[in-house]
């Protein structure tokens, strides 16, 4: 098998699940056009897109709640088209609010679930609570848990029977902070210690960028890019600069007529740039060998978020 390093986490690159081609189409509407990609053991893989973008339906299809249009998808080397029974015996999801008895115990609630699956055993159930951090309030009755322990016993749910894909539409809905990096820290702990392709969704990137190994981006059903997170971040070479003169108008004109291509912005007393760090010697000598004198220089990197409104054409993902 195959290994490779993301981040610092290691995971397998043996895909657990598979999209080829998976599209749904809704009258004369394509929703979700063609999508591929793959999955490896351990991953957390981020699906983002703007609202509307067709993650909630690829995810329904990848589930069986709606029926793909075309295409396949593979759990564990099990098409669903073929063995759905099967597949789905690999797979964990949380799509819609999970189905709870409020007046019960979490306890209780895992016990009815566990009953649906044959092979659950009550250690299987305490495993899980371990897993989720739920074991001092596993015995309380479910109306008084916090919306962020509702999810960790959704998530309990979902993983008692051992499924080797945790799929989780929009996990962060209604959270508050500490809830989401609760979220983030255990989801990651599934995939990392238990070896779990952890598959969430989300149209907020600066959640994407904390919980996941790599992240699709989705707009109007297609998918535009899959990068790994720690690459996009290596490959932010390029850097705001702002460079603080004595003639702001002056070195406007003279950094343009030396690089014609370049954007130069005047910001107070300040001209501002976007280049590659290794070109900053550069114009820093040719505004000097121009008589502007230079009081400060301040760097800023273009971030994440810049680069994505660049590969979504500036559609809004916040
Ligand atoms: N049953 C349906 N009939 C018609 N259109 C639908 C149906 N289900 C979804 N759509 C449309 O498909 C598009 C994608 O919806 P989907 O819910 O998958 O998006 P999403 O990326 O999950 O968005 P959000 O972040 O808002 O949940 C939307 O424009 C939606 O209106």
């Amino acid at each position: 098998m195959e290994r490779n390093n993301l981040g610092g986490i290691v995971v397998s690159s043996e895909p657990v699940l598979q999209l080829h081609n998976v599209t749904k189409k809704i009258g004369r509407r394509v929703i979700v056009d063609q999508l591929t990609f793959d999955v490896p053991k351990g991953e957390v893989f981020g699906f983002l897109g703007p609202n509307g973008a067709g993650k909630t339906t690829t995810i329904r299809m990848i589930v069986g709640l709606i029926k793909m249009t075309k295409g396949e998808v593979i759990v564990n080397g099990i098409s669903i088209k073929n063995n759905f029974q099967l597949a789905m015996t690999h797979i964990g999801a949380i799509v819609e609010n999970p189905e709870m008895y409020k007046f019960l115990s979490g306890y209780q609630n895992l016990l009815l679930f566990a009953r649906r699956h044959q092979q659950v055993t009550k250690a299987r159930i305490d495993e899980v609570i371990q897993l989720v951090g739920l074991q001092h309030r596993i015995h309380d009755k479910v109306k008084k848990y916090s919306l962020g322990m509702r999810q960790r016993l959704g998530v309990a749910q979902a993983l008692l029977h051992k499924p080797s894909v945790l799929i989780f539409d929009e996990p962060t809905n209604g959270l508050d902070p500490a809830g989401i990096r609760e979220l983030r820290d255990y989801l990651r702990k599934l995939a990392k210690e238990e070896g779990i392709a952890v598959i969430v969704s989300s149209h907020l990137l600066s959640e994407m960028e904390l919980m996941c190994d790599r992240i699709a981006i989705i707009q109007n059903g297609k998918l535009i890019d899959i990068r790994k997170i720690h690459e996009l971040r290596q490959q932010v070479g390029v850097q705001q600069v702002t460079i603080e003169v004595s003639d702001a108008i002056a070195a406007q004109q003279h950094v343009q007529a030396f690089y014609p291509d370049l954007a130069v912005v005047i910001q107070g007393n300040s001209i501002q740039l976007v280049i590659d760090r290794s070109t900053i010697p550069e114009v820093v000598r040719y505004l000097v060998h121009q008589q502007i004198d230079l009081f400060s220089i301040q760097l800023g990197q273009q971030s994440l978020e810049d680069q994505f409104l660049q590969l979504t054409g500036g559609e809004q993902i916040v």
